[in-house]
């Protein structure tokens, strides 16, 4: 489903600022992984996902897309094949539209604009249908401007979005970091049914080593731009945050060290 190999991304190039942010890559998911990932400060984690979106061109390997060589393509003709849903809830979102338009402009996402802009009755029916499994009540606000809705509320919308078309890969970049603990719980919980339910590819960077633990079905850790670890299977099931941090140093010779980490 997606093949990462042997990609590089050196941010300004000669500069005092260089930055080796990719050093070498490698990844495969297969139809239907999850894959959660983790790791230290700036270990590449964002930059993964922002080069698998072709946020910017990479300097060397390959990145290829259902099949498709997606190297040097641009964002834009990447964007039918992902779903991406940020940490800030005011991304995904149209703050001043109402939540049924954000879902009919998620929609017709790709399409051709100057088209009938009316939502027809069945869109409607399946709109509310799609907000009632969130089980937010938010079927009975579809006329609401996506302004007046919680940050939790803001996420969920917006992994509908990301998924409303059922995207080859969904690219989840700490969507849940800005959320209570309880929000971000449900979200969660939310991401893992959309994405069962549609039979989604997904992968999910977290600070959060138990969620990255309890979620999906495989687990990659990154380290100087570096996949250092991937585990799956049964022994995932059976991980720890202990394992994690000490297999971590085992891999790295150092110690896990991440700011924003949640280890518990
Ligand atoms: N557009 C950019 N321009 C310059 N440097 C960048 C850019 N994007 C990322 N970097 C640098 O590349 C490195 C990897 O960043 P990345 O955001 O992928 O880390 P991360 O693993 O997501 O870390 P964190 O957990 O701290 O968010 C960092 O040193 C970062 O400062």
């Amino acid at each position: 489903m997606l093949e990462l190999n042997n990609v590089y991304k050196t941010f300004n190039l000669g500069t005092i600022n260089e930055k080796k942010a990719l050093n070498g890559v490698n990844l495969k998911l297969e139809d239907g992984d999850f894959v959660t990932v983790i790791g230290g400060n700036g270990a590449g984690k964002s930059t993964t996902l922002n080069a698998v979106a072709g946020v910017w061109p990479i300097d060397s390997g390959s990145i290829i897309i259902d099949g498709v060589d997606m190297t040097g393509l641009s964002e834009h003709k990447r964007a039918p094949y992902l779903g991406r849903v940020f940490q800030d809830p005011m991304n995904g979102t149209a703050a001043t539209m109402e939540i049924i338009e954000n879902l009919a402009l998620a929609a017709r996402r790709g399409q051709r604009r100057g088209l009938k802009w009316g939502v027809t009755k069945s869109e409607k029916k399946k709109y509310r249908e799609m907000l009632a499994k969130l089980d937010l009540g938010l079927e009975d606000r579809m006329t609401s401007k996506v302004g007046l809705l919680s940050g939790g509320q803001r996420q969920a919308l917006t992994l509908l979005m990301a998924t409303i078309k059922k995207p080859k890969l969904l690219l989840l970049d700490e969507h849940t970091a800005a959320l209570d603990p309880k929000t971000a719980a449900k979200v969660l919980e939310l991401s893992d049914k959309i994405i069962a339910d549609n039979h989604l590819t997904a992968m999910m960077v977290t600070h959060n080593m138990r969620d990255a633990i309890i979620h999906g079905n495989r687990l990659i850790m990154m380290n100087e731009g570096k996949v250092i670890l991937d585990i799956k299977g049964e022994e995932k099931k059976k991980l720890t945050v202990e394992d994690l941090l000490q297999k971590f140093e085992e891999v790295s010779g150092e110690e896990f060290s991440n700011d924003k980490a949640l280890l518990g």
